[in-house]
């Protein structure tokens, strides 16, 4: 029975949060990357898991790899690692993550690289719904919203399994900053980035608070233009520093991995933790006022992680700044959700 309290901090997603009576921890990551590899590792050191599937395309990229990693198992309690182009060997994961598709190019816009990473998801995401039909799914592909969408979509799961990386990483930057220029330790912050990951990103100045202590009702302007200690300097900060990152070595794979981590573990021993990651938002307020499945995206928002997924939205009091755009982001996604072409062909679709 829900009270009064919960019903309107949260918004209710996932049917049953019922606890997974058998408890597993079989996680399949299909990419063999940067970005795979180094997940892979992290949940593995993290001793997160007992079973991992790795999947790539490439025989020879996995094979590298698989040796690299089963040289070091010993260090790691000796989990069961497979290295494989076969996904019937990733049968019954609990959770699938996804690290396929090239990295977008500068100067390659969201729409072509949505395009192009779409026919990838077509491949794969048939064989992940055959063999692993209960996973939750998590999404790091890039652009991560737009591909959370066609995952969701192509798969048909209930929208609370399948969830993107989102602004994660980012808002875990966002309270270190925070945290360093007050001096305190980053366990003392709460506060979260919202929206797309990137430059349009959402900072929840709003929201910022130390020890339940709300930032900007000692600072009114805090965050704003306005603001006459330019907190604001943090958020470009984290946006700065992630595109440097990402044109000195191509990709945050390490600094990704460890959020990724946390997320897959809060999926498998269902923590409850709270984290902003990308997530099926229903009843955006398009401007088209057109119904039916446009006006379902996904967007981060701060959700609380479960072994079922997303188990609730916190509905947060955002300024009428920080709705507008929220509302300017899921107006873009909907328009580059409607350029694309989600039909399965045959051959993928009976997969
Ligand atoms: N969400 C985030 O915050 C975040 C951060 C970093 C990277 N990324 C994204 O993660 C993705 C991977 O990045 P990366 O640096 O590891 O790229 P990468 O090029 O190093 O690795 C991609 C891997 O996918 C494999 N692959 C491609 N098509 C495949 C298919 N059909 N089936 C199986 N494997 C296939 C390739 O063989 C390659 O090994 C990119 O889309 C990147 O933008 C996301």
């Amino acid at each position: 029975m829900l009270t009064t309290t919960v019903k309107a901090l949260m918004t209710y997603v996932c049917p049953s949060a019922a606890r997974r009576k058998n408890r597993r921890d079989k996680v399949t990551i299909i990419g063999a990357g940067s970005v795979g590899v180094a997940l892979a590792y992290t949940l593995l050191t993290q001793k997160k898991t007992s079973e991992l599937v790795l999947i790539d395309k490439s025989e020879e990229q996995l094979q590298g790899e698989h040796m690299d990693m089963i040289q070091g198992a010993m260090f790691m309690e000796s989990p069961r690692i497979t290295s494989t182009t076969d996904y019937h060997k990733t049968v019954d994961s609990c959770v699938v993550i996804i690290t396929v598709g090239a990295v977008m190019q500068e100067d390659e816009n969201e729409m072509d690289a949505a395009k192009r990473n779409a026919e990838i998801l077509k491949e794969i995401v048939p064989a992940i719904v055959k063999e692993s039909p209960e996973a939750v799914v998590v999404v790091m592909t890039q652009p991560v919203d737009i591909c959370s969408y066609i995952v969701w979509k192509l798969s048909k799961f209930p929208a609370h399994r399948v969830i993107g990386s989102g602004t994660c990483l980012q808002s875990a930057n966002f309270k270190s900053l925070i945290a360093e220029r007050l001096g305190v330790s980053p366990s003392a912050v709460q506060a979260c980035i919202i929206g797309e990951p990137g430059q349009k990103s959402i900072p929840v100045w709003s929201g910022v608070t130390i020890c339940g202590v709300r930032l900007k009702d000692i600072n009114a302007d805090i965050g704003t233009d306005e603001d006459p200690e330019d907190w604001n300097y943090i958020h470009k900060e984290i946006v700065k520093n992630s595109n440097c990152i990402k044109s000195i070595k191509g990709h945050e794979a390490l600094s990704m991995a460890q959020a990724m981590a946390k997320i897959t573990s809060a999926i498998l021993e269902d923590t409850r933790e709270c984290m902003p990651v990308s997530t099926h938002i229903r009843g955006c307020r398009h401007k088209d006022s057109d119904a039916g499945d446009r006006k379902d995206v996904y967007l981060s928002l701060p959700c609380i992680l479960s072994s079922c997924g997303v188990s609730y939205i916190v509905r947060q009091q955002l300024t009428e700044k920080e709705k507008n755009l929220l509302q300017k982001s899921a107006d873009k996604m909907n328009e580059i959700q409607s350029g694309l072409d989600l039909t399965l062909s045959e051959m993928y679709a009976n997969k």
